[in-house]
């Protein structure tokens, strides 16, 4: 089967994308895999020019060399090498430091001297690929030099995740960004907004009218999100103890989802109307006491165990992990919206590491028929109405309804229609990087993060941060490697009367 699609693609201006952090492991993975997609689809400027920053000891032909390995590594499709040549022929390296102040006056003349041979024009696309503790000092001499400066060609920064590590942590952030230059120039990523199933809950919800009629307090019984992962902590054992699964995961990639579930309709399919219902709805979400937080959630980390054929260690055994670390590698919440359409209807969140299967989804459960009309049928043993948004893996939508078994007698059982991009769709292998790279290029922050989106995502979650370090070991629970989570995130639903919807 094969679907209708309107092609809107245009090319963005000359410009040049100058990568801070390009020695990185995000620079090597997937912005460089990103890029030679976009160069496959024809979609990179006619002049362009890509410009790595290292802060010493990199050349232009040894930065050429470990891209192409990266390339080789991870690229979504077999890498085509007059692709991957015209790409790398466009890459230069510049060193700068911003503890260097003067290297970024020497920058700024490079780069002119650059675009000038280049005719990229002055457009600049400066994405922070660094460590978070790069951002704002980067910003600064970039602000400094006048680079931010948009003197009839465009400055965009991109700002990678994490952007802050709590509430008061990114509202000092965007006040340094807001100081330097303006909102439009900032495009704060989330990867899962480059997800096409992520994008797609907009267009399941707006290009539709049979849904939104029901999407609401009134049909809604709850809604559950999930991002489970099978791998464990890894390498990233300093990075992510000083995180935890509540700042790494809630208030960015499941609050995309949430917000995009649950937002009003906006006028426009346009950056500042989408961006403002996603604001709107995350202020909603309702600010817990730290005591309703400490009952409304669950923390664990995991123990020693199995997933697939891979043996996991104890997190706190992890390389990097302090000892006794109370961190969360394990979170479950339950929220609740204040507003007209979601009153009583509570959103449970739930994500960890070394969990037993991948999963990423959003499900949304329907009310129960009001009564049983049908013969020696309990409202129990009918199968709940719930409408999947599969994520990853498997991605797709599926509906489970009950229906009538072929026979004589009435006997009733849950079946499910689904829905498979795979099925209708022949979409080249992409890791989510391209659309966000190539909306920057174009000046569409539509799937980039506003300020005021990112503060009511830590507005919301900082009661179970603040709860959670007060509380220390207390009410940590722990999880087996490769189970489906700690048992405690089951009641959490189940004292509402609700279970979590296991896989079908
Ligand atoms: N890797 C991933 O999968 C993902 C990463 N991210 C985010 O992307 C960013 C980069 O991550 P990642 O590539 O993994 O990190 P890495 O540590 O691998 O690389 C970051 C690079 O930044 C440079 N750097 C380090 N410290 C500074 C500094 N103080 N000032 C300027 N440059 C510095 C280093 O290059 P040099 O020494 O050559 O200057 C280093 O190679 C982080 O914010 C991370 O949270 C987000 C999603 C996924
Ligand atoms: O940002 C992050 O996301 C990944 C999960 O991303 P996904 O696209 O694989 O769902 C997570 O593993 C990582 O810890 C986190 O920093």
């Amino acid at each position: 089967m094969t679907a209708k699609t309107s092609d809107t693609t245009k090319k963005p201006d000359p410009c040049a994308f100058v990568i801070f952090g390009v020695t990185g492991d995000l620079a090597h993975r997937l912005v460089i895999a990103a890029l030679y997609n976009l160069q496959a689809a024809d979609l990179l400027p006619e002049k362009f020019c890509v410009v790595g920053i290292a802060r010493k000891g990199m050349t232009g032909d040894a930065l050429r060399e470990d891209l192409l390995k990266g390339l080789k590594q991870y690229a979504t499709r077999p890498v085509d090498d007059a692709i991957a040549q015209k790409l790398l022929n466009c890459v230069t390296c510049i060193e700068a430091d911003p503890k260097e102040p003067e290297s970024f006056d020497h920058l700024r003349d490079e780069l002119d001297r650059l675009e000038a041979a280049r005719g990229t024009g002055g457009n600049r696309l400066f994405y922070l690929a660094t460590p978070p503790s790069a951002f704002a000092p980067i910003a600064e001499q970039l602000g400094r030099t006048g680079m931010l400066k948009e003197n009839g060609s465009w400055r965009r920064l991109v700002v990678e995740k994490p952007f802050g590590t709590d509430l008061e942590s990114a509202q000092k952030l965007n006040t340094k960004l807001l100081s330097l230059m303006n909102e439009q120039q900032i495009y704060r990523i989330d990867h899962y907004l480059g997800k096409e199933t992520v994008q797609n809950i907009l267009v399941l919800r707006f290009a539709n009218g049979m849904f939104e009629p029901i999407w609401n307090r009134n049909h809604i019984d709850h809604v559950q999100i999930t991002v489970d992962e099978k791998l464990g902590v890894g390498h990233r054992g300093s990075f992510y103890d000083a995180t935890g699964a509540l700042r790494d995961m809630v208030p960015n990639h499941l609050f995309q989802l949430l917000s995009l579930v649950a937002m009003e309709p906006p006028s426009r399919f346009e950056a500042n109307a989408v961006r403002s219902e996603k604001a709107e709805v995350l202020a909603a979400v309702t600010t817990q006491t730290e005591e309703e937080a400490l009952k409304n959630s669950v923390r664990a980390q995991y123990v020693a165990g199995h997933v697939g054929n891979d043996d996991i260690g104890d997190y706190l055994k992890t390389e990097d992990v302090k000892a006794g670390s109370t961190t969360e590698t394990y979170a479950a919440l339950k929220l609740m919206i204040d507003n007209w359409r979601w009153a009583g209807v509570p959103f449970y969140l739930r994500t960890g590491k070394a969990l037993g299967v991948k999963r990423t989804e959003v499900a949304i459960k329907f009310k129960q028929a009001p009564f049983a009309m049908f013969r020696d049928m309990s409202m129990d043993s009918l199968a709940e109405n719930f409408l999947v948004i599969a994520v990853e893996p498997n991605e797709g939508i599926s509906l489970k309804f009950n229906t009538k078994v072929p026979g004589p007698l009435v006997k009733i059982d849950g079946v499910e229609m689904k829905f498979r991009y795979k099925d209708y769709f022949q979409a080249a292998p992409a890791n989510g990087y391209e659309t966000l790279i190539y909306d920057c290029m174009i000046g569409d922050n539509i799937l980039f993060q506003r300020a005021d989106s990112v503060e009511a995502g830590w507005r919301a979650v900082q009661p179970f941060l603040d709860a959670w370090k007060k509380a220390g070991k207390d009410g940590l629970k722990t999880y087996k490697a490769g189970s489906e989570g700690p048992e405690e995130a089951d009641d959490l639903l189940k004292r509402d009367g609700r279970s979590w919807r296991v896989l079908s």
